[in-house]
């Protein structure tokens, strides 16, 4: 029996990572003959992650990977066959088992690259297909798509505390949900924007550079502090980073000075200390006048300690001397938001003869979580610098408009009319019937692509407090249908 398999990218077959009632689901809609019925889904979230102004796509290509070895194993049916209703009868008949084994992923799939800054309500992820596969597929791309999307904007946050020189490493395994949650977290943290991970399989996985310090069971396992620095740069002479807080951090700090002249004498260079108590603010000034004073100027600063976006501001603002920061805890937990609450929406169904498509729409009380009709498209309007100005979502079913308004899905009456004639869509074609047509970029590519997004964002957008928010309207035709449809399908109950 093969151990439990760590993520997609490697398991034979990973299709009972659903919902059951996804397949219950599933096996209604073969009974009603509609398993073929052309769907189409949405998967998108609502409201950008940690009160911020934009998050940053992530998990298409683990999504992809998923996809493309979807299939019922024997060992899957098997199971599923051993499954039982409440009077003991099989949940699932051999006939449909036969229908799952004999099933091949033919859906046609749309998505936004990785790294591309996205916002609420904008599809993601648009799955066209028979309705049933397009069902079965919901649970794992949310599960996929949530977390990565998650840690890849906390990254990205991260990154814009620290500012684009200073080096963000990931130290975060010890505290993530599970193997798989570390493994996923080191993936969308650097895709976000950290530099490297100290996560050693992430490394094996995915290439992610791999770096790290040593730990204070360094130091203590030796009679003194000085002894356990000589150590460590015999075994590493050119890539030595000494934890100096252990007893006293800035005898720490001298202590390392002392082994880092002999180091030179030998011909190397000390590489970095690293702070993880006391007042970072202060004790990394004092760090680095007493590293200047005695000639080492480019010996690094590394700092950790239960850090995040905040802190690291607020440590800058201090005028620490931190240069290197180790984020581990606040970042593959994505504190403080448990997670992202990306949907997944039938948004179109092909009428019974085949003929047309019935738009659907989930209603809801609130507005904000009435879902939106049609097979949708996102064109992003760019300024002339080429940097973002406001996101139109539009039904591509439809001819737009001469003269192109958009609309606020939350609040009609604010309207903006486009004038600007550069744009990009942001739905690019993956899978057409089964068959990927995309070669999807390395994970440094989408990485640097991430960059690059956050960057081309308008500060007011990027802040952590009170952002700023990113125009993203419905076309207007788009708004009066969906509206029309709502009305439609509300209740219109008498005073
Ligand atoms: N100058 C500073 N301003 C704001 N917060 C700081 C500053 N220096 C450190 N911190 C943060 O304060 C928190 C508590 O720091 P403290 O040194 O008390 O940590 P600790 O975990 O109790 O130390 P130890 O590891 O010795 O137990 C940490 O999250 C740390 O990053
Ligand atoms: O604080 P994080 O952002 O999670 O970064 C990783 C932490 O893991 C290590 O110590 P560990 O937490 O194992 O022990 P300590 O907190 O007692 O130093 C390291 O010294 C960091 O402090
Ligand atoms: O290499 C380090 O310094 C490290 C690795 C994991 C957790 N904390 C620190």
């Amino acid at each position: 029996m093969n151990p439990a398999p760590l993520s997609g990218l490697y398991a034979p077959s990973l299709s009972l990572v659903t919902d059951l009632y996804q397949l219950t689901m599933a096996y209604g809609y073969w009974q009603q003959g509609m398993q073929d019925r052309e769907a189409v889904f949405h998967l998108y979230f609502r409201k950008a992650p940690f009160q911020g102004g934009y998050a940053v796509a992530a998990g298409l290509a683990l999504a992809v990977d998923w996809m493309e070895n979807f299939h019922f194993s024997e060992d899957d049916l098997g199971y599923l066959g051993s499954l039982q209703g409440s009077k003991g009868t099989p949940m699932f008949p051999a006939a449909f088992l036969q229908f799952l084994r004999e099933l091949k992923f033919t859906c046609s799939v749309e998505a936004v690259a990785e790294g591309t800054v996205v916002f609420g309500n904008e599809p993601l992820i648009r799955v066209q297909g028979p309705l049933l596969q397009a069902q079965l597929l919901e649970t794992a791309l949310l599960t996929l798509v949530n977390f990565q999307t998650l840690i890849a904007t906390k990254a990205a946050r991260i990154r814009e505390a620290a500012g684009p020189t200073d080096q963000v490493l990931e130290f975060g395994l010890r505290r993530a949900q599970g193997f798989d949650g570390g493994l996923g977290a080191s993936r969308a943290a650097y895709l976000g924007g950290v530099d490297a991970t100290s996560n050693v399989l992430a490394g094996q996985r995915y290439g992610i550079p791999v770096k790290g310090t040593h730990a204070h069971s360094w130091v203590m396992a030796f009679e003194d502090e000085p002894t356990a620095f000589a150590a460590y740069a015999k075994a590493f002479p050119d890539d030595s980073v000494f934890l100096v807080d252990t007893y006293d951090t800035l005898e720490g700090v001298r202590h390392a000075i002392s082994v880092a002249r002999q180091m030179r004498a030998d011909g190397h260079e000390l590489g970095g200390i690293r702070l993880d108590s006391g007042d970072l603010a202060y004790l990394s000034r004092e760090a680095r006048a007493l590293l200047d004073e005695a000639g080492f100027p480019k010996t690094r600063i590394v700092a950790s300690n239960d850090l995040e976006e905040n802190l690291i501001t607020s440590l800058k603002l201090q005028g620490a001397r931190i240069d290197t920061w180790g984020v581990g805890t606040q970042l593959v937990t994505a504190f403080n938001q448990a997670a992202l609450g990306g949907v997944y929406k039938l948004a179109a169904l092909r009428n019974a003869d085949n003929s047309a498509w019935d738009f659907t729409l989930k209603l809801s009380e609130q507005l904000a979580k009435t879902s939106i009709p049609g097979i949708l498209q996102v064109r992003r309007y760019l300024n002339d610098k080429g940097h973002p100005r406001a996101d139109m979502l539009y039904n591509t079913t439809e001819p737009l408009p001469e003269q192109l308004t958009i609309i606020d899905p939350l609040d009609p009456t604010r309207r903006r009319p486009i004038r600007s004639t550069n744009f990009r869509e942001l739905l690019e074609p993956v899978f057409r019937q089964g068959r990927r047509i995309l070669d999807l970029p390395t994970l440094a590519e989408s990485r640097a692509h991430a960059q690059r997004e956050v960057q081309s964002l308008d500060p007011s957008i990027r802040r952590f407090l009170n952002p700023h928010t990113y125009p993203v309207g419905l076309e207007e035709n788009l708004n009066t249908f969906r509206t029309n449809l709502i009305l439609e399908k509300r209740p219109q109950r008498p005073a």
